[in-house]
């Protein structure tokens, strides 16, 4: 449950590209990896930038659902791992991305689908952060993050609260 997110940080298209490739130059020289597992949908940007800056030809999803907007439910399997990658996992060459952890339920349910692969996030917050091998940025547990397909241009008043 995350109703108690107070701080908010979005986060432009630019930002997140930037910090998907910052988790790509990390992850370089832990692989090699043979297939990316992205959960979807969140882990499926990041899945593809990483893919495409460290060559893996093979990008496959796993689809978890978890949250309704902000609030966490029963983890829910919508689409299982493919036969093919849990094949691939035994030789511990997959590679997991996921846009972010947060109290570590969806990463707990794929690391038993798949537990020879290395997981890596863009984001993590500090109760799931021990389930991942590599992220990049730490945020507080209270904070929401906001993905750029989540977000629109839009106007904001002035600090000083009056009219512009
Ligand atoms: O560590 P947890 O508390 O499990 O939360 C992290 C998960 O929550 C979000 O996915 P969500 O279930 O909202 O679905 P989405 O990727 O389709 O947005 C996010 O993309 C992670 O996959
Ligand atoms: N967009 C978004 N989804 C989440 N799912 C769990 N935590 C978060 C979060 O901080 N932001
Ligand atoms: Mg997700």
């Amino acid at each position: 449950m995350n109703q108690s997110a107070q701080k908010n940080f979005p986060v432009t298209w630019d930002q997140f590209h930037r910090d998907s490739r910052a988790l790509a130059w990390r992850l370089q020289g832990l692989g090699p990896f043979d297939a990316v597992v992205a959960i979807a949908r969140g882990g499926l940007v990041p899945a593809t930038i990483v893919a495409r800056e460290l060559n893996i030809r093979v990008v496959e999803s796993v689809a978890v659902k978890s949250y309704d907007h902000k609030n966490q439910g029963e983890i829910r399997v919508l689409k299982a791992v493919s036969p093919e990658i849990l094949e691939k996992d035994r030789t511990g060459r997959v590679l997991i991305v996921d846009d972010l952890v947060d109290t570590g339920n969806t990463a707990r349910a794929v690391r038993e689908m798949l537990p020879n692969a290395h997981f890596a996030t863009v984001y993590a917050k500090p109760k799931g952060r021990d389930l991942v091998d590599s992220f990049i940025t730490e945020v507080s547990q209270d904070t929401w993050i906001f993905f750029p397909w989540d977000l629109d241009v839009a106007y904001v008043p002035p600090i000083s609260g009056g009219t512009d």
